[in-house]
């Protein structure tokens, strides 16, 4: 199936052809939904300041483009450099993978990784910090703010002031963005986005703070390396994803086309939080919930640090059951729930259903990595059907979606949920809080939980290790 310009549906294509038949069905009668779903247009107040007026045309050249947001070529040409230049790209993966990889690269991409350890670890510490001597934590919350500083230190080198409880300003204009980006009625309605609401003014006004804060980020950083190099100490090493983007001139635009930067900033933000501290608190919770789990991952943690408090980048890769626990955690409760809908670029048909061009199609990745004729007893939280021989199909498997657009930060967001295990299971004991069961059925019913499964709460309490 081609796509067209404006809606980018390789993911439905790859579907067609690759999903078992038992897949396709759980596509067709749980999936498909009718116009009203997602897409990617809807989203543009949140990405686009300019979306409530009415002249702005986010699909004119130039104009804001990220890489959400776009299709087509102009997507493509995004993805590629934005991609080259962060740590989600494939180099990095062959790198991990001892595969020979371009030598500049590898360099400013081996100090990468390097760097952003060094920024996780220190939040880290921070975090385990703050719950010596406590009893019960509030899981979805450490979480929330641990992810929150890894993502500010790796992307702009600074964090937000989360974990140590300063909360500043931008965390507060920050979360009303999160919450509001996703906003059911505004989705359906997006021209109730241009009148003079309350919540409308409230939201364009933490989106704004956001930009500004986004820009200033980037000035800063060019004012600083304008310093350097007059001072003879400019050194080109990326210390952060946002040094990568900017290549290693003074230009604000960095390497991306006009009007890029502030924009790919900010979707490794709304993309790359919540998703990853929500997968981070679920797996606290079966952790607790099943100590014959976390007992094996503790003995592979231990076995593996050999006595460091820190793990360094190998370790991380030498750690296949704690992997298969994020792995499971990622199949049975998947942050991203429901796919963000596409449009259907052809008329076509799907295991029998008729899809008329322009239809409207939303993947449900929770019923796919519990679909009961691909996974053998799909409810059971079992990490050892990842480490088994037959591995599950790529379209069987939907966490980080799959197909070109298969997210941008999976590699990131795996070395962060690593990091914080490998530690938190050398230093902790994670027991459940109350009834375990009742959390796991309570999700938050804000807008942003339509599309992310968001638990209502997660507490589990954590003994210290003698
Ligand atoms: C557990 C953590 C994460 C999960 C479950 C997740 C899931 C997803 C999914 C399902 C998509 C596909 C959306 C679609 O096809 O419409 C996606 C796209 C994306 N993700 Fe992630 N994500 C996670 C973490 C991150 C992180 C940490 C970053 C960045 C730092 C990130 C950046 C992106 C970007 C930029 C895209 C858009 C890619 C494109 O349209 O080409 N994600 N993610």
């Amino acid at each position: 199936m081609p796509c067209n310009a404006r809606c980018t549906s390789p993911l439905v294509a790859a579907c067609v052809k690759d999903f078992p038949k038992a897949d396709n069905d759980a596509i067709a009668s749980k999936s498909i939904q009718a116009c009203l779903n997602y897409t990617k247009d809807r989203l543009l107040p949140f990405i686009h300041r300019g979306s409530w007026d009415p002249h702005f045309d986010p699909w004119k050249d130039g104009q804001n483009a990220s890489i959400v947001m776009t299709n087509g070529a102009q997507w493509q040409a995004l993805r590629s450099l934005v991609s080259e230049k962060t740590l989600a790209q494939d180099r990095l993966h062959s790198l991990n993978q001892g595969k020979p990889v371009d030598p500049t690269f590898e360099k400013q991409a081996v100090q990468l990784v390097r760097t952003c350890l060094g920024l996780v670890k220190g939040t880290l510490t921070s975090l385990l910090d703050t719950w010596r001597g406590c009893e019960q934590i509030d899981a979805k919350r450490d979480m929330s703010r641990y992810a929150l500083d890894v993502l500010g230190s790796a992307m702009l080198g600074q964090g937000f002031g989360a974990i140590d409880g300063k909360f500043d300003d931008t965390y507060r204009h920050y979360q009303v963005v999160m919450a509001e980006m996703l906003n059911p009625l505004y989705l359906t309605f997006p021209v109730l986005e241009r009148l003079p609401f309350p919540r409308n003014l409230r939201f364009r006004k933490a989106v704004d703070h956001m930009y500004k804060v986004l820009e200033g980020a980037v000035d800063a950083r060019i004012q600083q390396r304008r310093e350097q190099m007059e001072a003879g100490t400019f050194r080109d090493e990326p210390q952060d994803m946002l040094d990568m983007m900017l290549g290693s001139g003074l230009d604000p635009k960095g390497v991306l086309p006009d009007g890029c930067m502030v924009p790919a900033l900010w979707i490794f933000f709304l993309a790359g939080h919540d998703t990853t501290a929500v997968s981070l608190a679920w797996t606290m919770h079966f952790l607790a919930k099943h100590p014959e789990v976390q007992e094996k991952a503790r003995r592979e943690a231990f076995d593996v640090l050999e006595g460091k408090t820190d793990p360094d980048a190998d370790d991380l890769e030498r750690v296949p059951y704690i992997n298969a626990v994020i792995s499971e955690s990622l199949r049975l409760r998947p942050p991203v729930y429901n796919l963000i809908s596409r449009e259907a670029a052809v008329d076509t048909e799907l295991d029998g259903y008729a899809i008329p061009k322009g239809t409207g199609i939303s993947l449900h990745i929770g019923a796919i990595n519990r679909h009961p004729e691909v996974w053998e007893n799909p409810l059971d939280f079992n990490p050892d059907r990842f480490l088994q021989d037959k591995q599950p199909r790529v379209f069987n498997y939907l966490p980080f979606s799959a197909g070109p657009r298969r997210c941008l930060g999976d590699k990131f967001s795996l070395l962060e949920q690593r990091t914080l295990l490998l530690k938190l299971l050398t230093q902790f004991q994670v027991l459940p809080d109350g009834d375990m069961v009742m959390q796991e059925d309570t999700y938050s019913k804000s807008a942003i939980s339509l599309m992310l499964l968001q638990p209502e709460e997660i507490k589990v309490r954590v003994q210290q290790l003698s």
